[in-house]
């Protein structure tokens, strides 16, 4: 069978794929708890994601997620009576993957903002990736400063160690903090996660499948604790484009700081700068997003397309 296209919205095998209108229709009746304040604190730079796009987008999105919440529950109840088993309920794992600069973590956010707002009061947390970066020093040491975001760049066996044992119920799992500021991991600062009821993993690689030892056998990944997992995807072109238009806002305001490792670049030319982040995106995360990132998205229970606009254009999901 030839390779599904992404870019010419066809559907096919178990997946069913919805133009914005009508992925849009699902929702009509759900009620809408966020308001423009609320948006405002949660939207990324530069990403433009408006109320409309949450009614149309994120409230369908979230009443699939909804379903699949009760059905792991019902099951998860079902399959530990059936084993004599009186462990509490575990968290409901949520994986966000996608290119640098694409829009995650403003889906990330959303998307913890919209289910705490579940009748139920649900307690969400959110995490991301980069704090299991290896600190500078490490990268420096693997000859891998340069590849910051490439799979190899994290403590893959930290992450699992973490994703386990938030997964598994256990108390107070503390992960590491990765600082944009200092672009490197903050030493001895930790983020604690207690018994949350949904846990959402936010980052380039989480949809990365387990590498083969070896031996030939192969290990666990992070995603093999998702329920459910969102791509956030664009054109490659797009993409690079929202990166250079950050970077540019970013020397506007974020690497003033003096403490800002990039302050060197608020400092130099416009031009000499953006030839920096051009270069940074040729190099690092361009090839990331097609050698790494873009091949995991059939591995998503949902795809969230987005246009060149940021408006989501169309959303597949895995029937099964
Ligand atoms: N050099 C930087 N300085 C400050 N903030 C940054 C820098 N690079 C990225 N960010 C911020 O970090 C967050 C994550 O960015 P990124 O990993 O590119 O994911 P995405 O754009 O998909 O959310 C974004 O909110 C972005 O604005
Ligand atoms: C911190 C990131 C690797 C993303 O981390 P994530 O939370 O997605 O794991 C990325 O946003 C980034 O800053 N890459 C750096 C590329 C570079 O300038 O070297």
């Amino acid at each position: 069978m030839a390779p599904m296209s992404l870019e010419s919205g066809e559907t096919s095998g178990p997946y069913v794929e919805r133009s914005r209108e009508d992925w849009a229709q699902l929702a009509r009746s759900t009620p809408m708890t966020l308001d423009e304040e609320t948006l405002s604190r949660l939207r990324g730079m530069n990403d433009p994601t408006s109320l409309r796009e949450v009614v149309e987008v994120y409230l369908p999105l979230t009443r699939l997620l909804s379903e699949y919440f009760r059905n792991f529950g019902d099951l998860y109840r079902s399959t530990h009576d059936f084993l004599r088993l009186s462990v509490e309920r575990t968290p409901f794992v949520i994986g966000v993957a996608g290119s640098v600069a694409v829009g995650k973590s403003t889906t990330a956010r959303l998307l913890k903002e919209l289910l705490s707002r579940w009748p139920q009061h649900p307690h969400v947390e959110l995490v991301t990736t980069d704090g299991f970066l290896f600190p500078n020093a490490e990268l420096e040491r693997r000859n891998a400063l340069h590849r910051k975001g490439f799979p190899e760049s994290y403590d893959r066996r930290a992450l699992l160690r973490f994703v386990m044992d938030v997964k598994s119920g256990k108390p107070e799992v503390s992960a590491p903090v990765y600082s944009h500021l200092s672009y490197d991991i903050v030493p001895d600062r930790r983020i604690v996660v207690n018994q949350p009821d949904i846990l959402i993993v936010e980052g380039l690689n989480v949809l990365q499948p387990a590498r083969q030892r070896a031996d030939g056998t192969t290990g666990l990944a992070v995603s093999d604790f998702f329920d459910f997992s969102v791509y956030v995807d664009a054109a490659p072109d797009d993409i690079k484009s929202w990166f250079l238009q950050r970077f540019a806002t970013l020397r506007e305001t974020a690497f003033r700081n003096p403490e800002s490792f990039f302050r060197r670049f608020a400092e130099m030319s416009e031009t000499e700068a953006m030839r920096y982040a051009d270069r940074v995106w040729d190099t690092i995360n361009g090839p990331n997003l097609m050698m790494n990132i873009r091949p995991t998205r059939g591995r998503a229970t949902a795809i969230l397309r987005k246009g060149a606009n940021h408006e989501v254009r169309w959303v597949r999901i895995r029937k099964v």
